[in-house]
C-alpha cells in the first residue's frame, strides 16, 4: 500500500491588514469607489463648479449633457452636478458624525452596563430598551419634530436612534470579557474600575466598535437622506442627497434625471461603504478569513493525491497509514501532522504522547474526519477500521461509525456535555442515535452504563445536570457515552488532564478495566509519560506533527532512542526523589535549548 505524500508547502508570510483588504476584490472596489466620492466631496470648494444655490428659471429642468450643465438642472434651474457634489459632502459629514456620536455614547453605555452589571446594567439597558421599543424612523421624526427641522437636529436624531444598536452589541462583548482571567488579574493588581475598563476591556472591545461603525455608517447616511427627503433634515438653500431627492419628487415623470441622479449617488455611496465595511470586518476577524466561523462540513475535507487501498488483509482494529492533515488558510495548506502511521489491536492500548501543539488532537480527530473544515484538510494517507479504509466511505457511512464502532472521550466533558440536558438523557440520546430502541429502554441502559463506569446511585444521578457533577463524575459520564454503543475502539484525548491525581488514577483504572473486559482498542492521548507507563502497552511519541519514535512501552522506557523521548521520560518524577529530580532534569533542558 503506497501513498504519495504532498510536498510540504512553505509556511506563508503573514500579510498585512492592507494586503488582506486589497486581496478582497469587493472590498477593494468599495474602497476605491468610496475614496473617489470622498475626494470629490472634499474638493468641492476648488472644483470649477457653478454655485449650487443660484437659480436660473429660464434654464430649469435641462436634461443631462445640456450646454454648461453636465448632469442637467433641477426645477429651479440649479446645476445638478454642483448640487450633487456639495450635497454628497453634507450627507457624508452628517452620516459619519452621527455614526461617531452613536458609537461613542452607545459604546460607553454598553461598556459601563456590561462591566458594572447589577442595578447600573438594569437601568441603562431599560433606557436602551425604551429607545428600541419605538420604530426607529418614527422616533427620529419625533426627535426632529421636538428639536425643530434642520440638519444638525437630524444628525442628533439619527445618532440617538442608533445608540441602542451600539450599546447592546458592546454590552454583550463586555459581559463576556469582564470575567476573563486577565481582567481578574488587573483587579487583583489593585487597578481602579475605570482603569480596568479603559485599559483592559476597551482595547478588546475596540475591533467590535470599529466593525459595527463600518457596517452602520451606510445606514446612517440612508436614514439622514430619509429625514431630508421628508423635509426634516437639510433646509433650503443647503441641500443633501436626501433633500435633492425630495425636491425632485414632483418632477419624477417629467424630469426623472433630477431624482435618479441623487438616487444613484446614494446607492453608490451606501454600497461602497457596505462593501468596505464587510472587508474591514473580515480583516479584523481572522476566524472569518480562515472560514473557522463557517458551519463546518460534516466530514473533514479530503484532498489525497493518491487513494490508499480500500481494504487491508488481517488488519488489527485500527491501522493508520501515512496520514497527513493540514489547515487551509485560503492560500496554502499549512501541515499540522505528517506521515502518521501506527497500528492498534483489539484489547490493546497505544499511548500517543507529545508536547502541546505536536499534533495529537489533530491526529485523533483526523481518524474519523472530525477536524473542522474549513480550514482542516486531510492531504494524504489512510485510516483502516477493521481492515476497511474509512476516509473513502460515503459521508453518512463515516458519520455512522462515529460513536458506533469508534468513540471519543474528550479532555473537558463540561464543554462536550450539553448544559441544559440531564446526563441520563444525554447518554440515552447517544444510544438512540445508533439504535432503534424505545426511550425507556435507552434510559434503562443509560443507568446501567452509569453504573458500569462507577457512578454511585446511578438512578438518581441520571437526572442531574452536568454542572451538578464533579469533574471526575462528568468524565465518567463522558466514558459512559463513549461506551453507549459498545464500540471497538475508544479514542481518549487527554481524558484525565483536567482532573486531580487521585481522580485521574481512578479514571485510568476504569479505562483499563473496560479495555480488558470488553476487548476495547484504546488510543490514549496524553502528554504525561507517567500515564503511558501505567496504562499503555505501546507508545508513539509525537513532535512537530510527526511520530519520532514508537515501540513497546517497556522498551521505550528502558532505552529511548530519540532525545525528545529521553527528555519526556526524564520529566516523570519518582516518589521521594525531591531535589535529585531537578538536578537530573535541568541539564537535559539546558542541553535542548543550546
Ligand atoms: N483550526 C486550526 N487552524 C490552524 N491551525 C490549527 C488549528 N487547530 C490546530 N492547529 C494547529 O495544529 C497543530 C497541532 O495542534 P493539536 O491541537 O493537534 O496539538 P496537541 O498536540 O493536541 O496539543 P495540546 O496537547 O495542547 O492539545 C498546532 O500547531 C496548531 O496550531
Amino acid at each position: 500500500m503506497t501513498d504519495m505524500t504532498l510536498s510540504t508547502p512553505e509556511p506563508r508570510k503573514r500579510r498585512s491588514n492592507w494586503q488582506l483588504l486589497m486581496a478582497n476584490r469587493l472590498a477593494a472596489a468599495g474602497l476605491f469607489l468610496f475614496g473617489f466620492i470622498v475626494i470629490l466631496a472634499v474638493l468641492a470648494p476648488v472644483l470649477p463648479l457653478p454655485n449650487p444655490d443660484i437659480t436660473d428659471q429660464p434654464n430649469r429642468l435641462l436634461p443631462p449633457l445640456a450646454d454648461g450643465h453636465l448632469l442637467g438642472t433641477d426645477h429651479l434651474g440649479r446645476d445638478i452636478l454642483s448640487r450633487l457634489i456639495w450635497g454628497t459632502q453634507v450627507s457624508l459629514i452628517v452620516g459619519v458624525s452621527a455614526t461617531a456620536l452613536a458609537a461613542i455614547f452607545g459604546s460607553l453605555i454598553g461598556l459601563v452596563a456590561g462591566y458594572a452589571r447589577g442595578a447600573t446594567d438594569s437601568i441603562l439597558m431599560r433606557f436602551v430598551d425604551m429607545l428600541m421599543a419605538f420604530p426607529y424612523i418614527l422616533l427620529a421624526i419625533a426627535i426632529v419634530a421636538a428639536l425643530g427641522p434642520g440638519l444638525l437636529n437630524a444628525l442628533y436624531a439619527i445618532a440617538i436612534v442608533n445608540i441602542p444598536f451600539f450599546a447592546r452589541n458592546i454590552r454583550g462583548v463586555t459581559v463576556s470579557i469582564r470575567n476573563r482571567e486577565f481582567v481578574d488579574a488587573a483587579r487583583l493588581s489593585g487597578k481602579s474600575h475605570p482603569a480596568i475598563l479603559f485599559t483592559e476591556v476597551l482595547p478588546n472591545v475596540l475591533p467590535v466598535i470599529v466593525i459595527t461603525m463600518s457596517t452602520t455608517v451606510g445606514w446612517m447616511i440612508l436614514e439622514t437622506a430619509g429625514l431630508s427627503f421628508l423635509g426634516l433634515g437639510a433646509q433650503p438653500p443647503t441641500s443633501d442627497l436626501g433633500s435633492m431627492l425630495g425636491q425632485a419628487r414632483a418632477q419624477l415623470f417629467t424630469a426623472p434625471h433630477a431624482s435618479i441622479i441623487p438616487g444613484i449617488m446614494i446607492f453608490l455611496l451606501v454600497m461602497s461603504i457596505n462593501l468596505l465595511g464587510d472587508g474591514i470586518r473580515d480583516v479584523l476577524d481572522p476566524r472569518l478569513r480562515s472560514g473557522a466561523l463557517d458551519r463546518p462540513m460534516p466530514v473533514t475535507k479530503i484532498a489525497r493525491r493518491t487513494k490508499p487501498a480500500a481494504t487491508l488483509e488481517d488488519a488489527p482494529a485500527l491501522v493508520v497509514d501515512n496520514l497527513s492533515t493540514g489547515f487551509d488558510d485560503g492560500k496554502a495548506i499549512t501541515p499540522a501532522v505528517r506521515d502518521i502511521s501506527f497500528r492498534l489491536g483489539k484489547g490493546e492500548c497505544l499511548g500517543l504522547i507529545g508536547e502541546s501543539g505536536s499534533g495529537k488532537s489533530v491526529t485523533a480527530l483526523s481518524l474519523m474526519g472530525l477536524v473542522a473544515s474549513p480550514p482542516g484538510v486531510i492531504t494524504a494517507g489512510g485510516v483502516y477500521v477493521g481492515g476497511r479504509e474509512v476516509l473513502c466511505l460515503r459521508e453518512q457511512e463515516l458519520i455512522g461509525l462515529r460513536g458506533g464502532r469508534v468513540a471519543y472521550v474528550f479532555q473537558d466533558p463540561l464543554t462536550t456535555l450539553h448544559p441544559l440536558f440531564r446526563v441520563g438523557e444525554q447518554i440515552a440520546e447517544a444510544i438512540l442515535v445508533h439504535e432503534s430502541v424505545g426511550k425507556s429502554e435507552a434510559h434503562r441502559r443509560a443507568i446501567e452504563l452509569m453504573d458500569t463506569v462507577g457512578i454511585r446511585d446511578a438512578r438518581s444521578r441520571a437526572s442531574a445536570y452536568p454542572h451538578e457533577l464533579s469533574g471526575g463524575q462528568r468524565q465518567r459520564i463522558g466514558i459512559a457515552m463513549a461506551l453507549a454503543n459498545d464500540p471497538d475502539i475508544i479514542i481518549a484525548d487527554e481524558p484525565t488532564t483536567a482532573l486531580d491525581v487521585t481522580v485521574q488514577a481512578r479514571i485510568l483504572e476504569l479505562l483499563q478495566n473496560l479495555r480488558r473486559e470488553r476487548g476495547l482498542a484504546l488510543l490514549l492521548i496524553t502528554h504525561d509519560f507517567g500515564v503511558v507507563a501505567q496504562v499503555c502497552d505501546r507508545v508513539a511519541v509525537m513532535k512537530n506533527g510527526e511520530i519520532v519514535e514508537q515501540g513497546e512501552t517497556g522498551a521505550v522506557l528502558r532505552d529511548p532512542q530519540h532525545d525528545y523521548t529521553k527528555r519526556l521520560i526524564a520529566c516523570v518524577p519518582e516518589l521521594g526523589e525531591g531535589q535529585a529530580f531537578l538536578d537530573r532534569v535541568r541539564p537535559l533542558f539546558v542541553e535542548a535549548r543550546t
